[in-house]
């Protein structure tokens, strides 16, 4: 059969990565798709020391490439908004299958850029841009086709947990582990999306969009990183039986579809709570096969090429399908039309357990009005301690509560932070017990 002819635009950690796995297993890779995938061309800025580009056609100019008709699909590895935008309409609309690894593209200009692919008749494809080298959009999209989804929970930023790692068990300063993570090639090219949950959140929205049959709404997700969390939190957590992840979650419930991204205390005997390092993991949860989780490098160059390559090789084994037949960008036919799809609930109306840690003046009478406060907002208190004076007069007090909405705890914390005898503002961590895996 015809050689696949793949043109790769950029050249950095994936791209690299993508390049050097291409040629390396070119003969197996060959065997599965039943025809050679071979590099037709590179769009690179500058040439990379890990890849030999002898034989290679380079260009300067990666929009050659979206325009050059010898280029059957085009990978999109510069990551970015606008450009990365502009190049892949540009691919499509000469006609170019895409593989991307671009979560923040995909979540914000994705539902525009399916209407054009589709339109077109070609292929937009997008595994690594979620958890790396973990087949997450294929398992969700294909393997679990037969399930109503009711909830996934995933550790899906590799840089943020690493950092979380490294920082509690080697006690070591968030900024040291958070260049080393630069340094192997894990960080976005603006690190604050990995710690301030920008990247957690786009790659939520695909997800949910997938799980749930909802369009691509990044801008409906609610996003909190784990630049916040001290070190004091983390041994609290430990004390109660828990350990601090930052979780992208989204959940069905009868009035929409929960979009959140947090760190969150989780039972430390959870599957979860064990993912260390740069590795991600997604819980996912269906009506007929209950949980289900998939585990792996969530960065990396081999790691996130190895869904690159997988792409190309689905690219490879459709193209002769009629795009009417192939399976749909966000596995819901016609999710663009439809209005039937539930709404994405803003934060106040999510229902969770929540851990809570004041400084309080030590005197007679505060736990009752701490308690007072809450029990009007109609929050149980599942656990409170009061711990040993270590900020002069002030008390540190930790709080477990019951489940409950959003909106009461926002007043109670409003309340509490008024109160004469609270110090400073209220940490708040929210707590999952993942209690049906
Ligand atoms: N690094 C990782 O572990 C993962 C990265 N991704 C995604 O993969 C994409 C690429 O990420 P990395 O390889 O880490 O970034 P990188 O910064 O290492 O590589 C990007 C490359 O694209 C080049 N580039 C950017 N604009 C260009 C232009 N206009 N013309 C020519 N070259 C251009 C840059 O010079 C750079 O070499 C991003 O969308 C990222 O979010 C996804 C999963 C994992
Ligand atoms: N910066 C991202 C790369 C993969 O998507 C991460 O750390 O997870
Ligand atoms: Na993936």
């Amino acid at each position: 059969m015809e050689p696949v002819r793949v043109g790769i635009c950029g050249l950095g950690t994936v791209g690299s990565g993508t390049f050097n796995v291409l040629t390396r297993n070119a003969d197996e890779i060959a065997r599965r798709a039943g025809r050679p995938i071979v590099i037709e061309q590179v769009g690179a800025r500058r040439d990379n020391a890990e890849c030999d580009l002898t034989d290679i056609h380079v260009t300067r100019d990666i929009f050659e490439v979206a325009r050059n008709p010898d280029i059957d699909v085009l990978v999109e590895l510069i990551g970015g908004y606008d450009v990365a935008r502009e190049l892949v309409l540009e691919a499509i609309r000469h006609g170019k299958h895409v593989v991307t690894a671009n979560k923040a593209l995909i979540a914000v200009h994705g539902n525009e850029l399916f209407r054009a692919a589709a339109e077109q008749g070609v292929i937009v494809a997008f595994e690594a841009a979620v958890a790396g080298g973990i087949p997450v959009i294929k398992s969700l999209r294909e393997g679990l086709g037969a399930n109503r989804i009711q909830w996934l929970a995933g550790i899906i930023n590799g840089t943020g947990n690493y950092i979380l790692t490294h920082m509690r068990d080697e006690g070591r300063a968030f900024d040291d582990v958070l260049a080393e993570a630069q340094s192997l090639g894990y960080a976005e090219s603006d690190p604050t999306f990995d710690v301030e949950g920008i990247d957690a959140a786009h790659k939520l929205t695909i997800l949910a969009s997938i799980a749930f049959g909802v369009p691509l709404q990044f801008e409906r997700a609610y996003t909190e990183g784990i630049s916040r969390i001290t070190a004091e939190d983390v041994e609290q957590a430990d004390q109660l039986g828990y350990i601090i992840k930052h979780l992208g979650i989204s959940r069905r419930t009868d009035e929409g579809v929960e979009l959140r991204v947090h760190p969150t205390l989780i039972p430390k005997e959870r599957l979860l709570a064990n993912v260390h390092g740069v590795k991600n993991a997604i819980e996912v949860m269906g009506d007929a096969v209950g949980p289900t989780l998939y585990y792996g490098a969530g960065a990396g160059a081999e790691p996130t090429a190895s869904a690159v390559v997988a792409d190309l090789l689905d690219v490879a084994r459709d193209i002769a399908t009629h795009h009417d037949y192939r399976t749909p960008y966000l596995a819901f036919s016609g999710i663009d039309h439809d209005d039937q799809h539930p709404p994405i609930l803003p934060m106040e109306s999510i229902v969770t357990a929540y851990y809570l840690r004041l400084l309080a003046v030590d005197r007679p009478g505060v736990l009752a009005r701490v308690a007072t406060i809450l029990a009007e907002q109609g929050v149980s208190i599942e656990a409170l301690t009061q711990k040993e004076a270590t900020e002069g007069e002030l008390v540190p007090i930790i709080i477990l509560t019951h489940r409950t909405r959003e909106a009461n705890m926002n007043e109670a914390i409003r309340q509490l932070e008024s109160l004469a005898d609270v110090a400073g503002s209220v940490t708040r961590i929210r707590v999952e017990d993942l209690d049906d895996a």
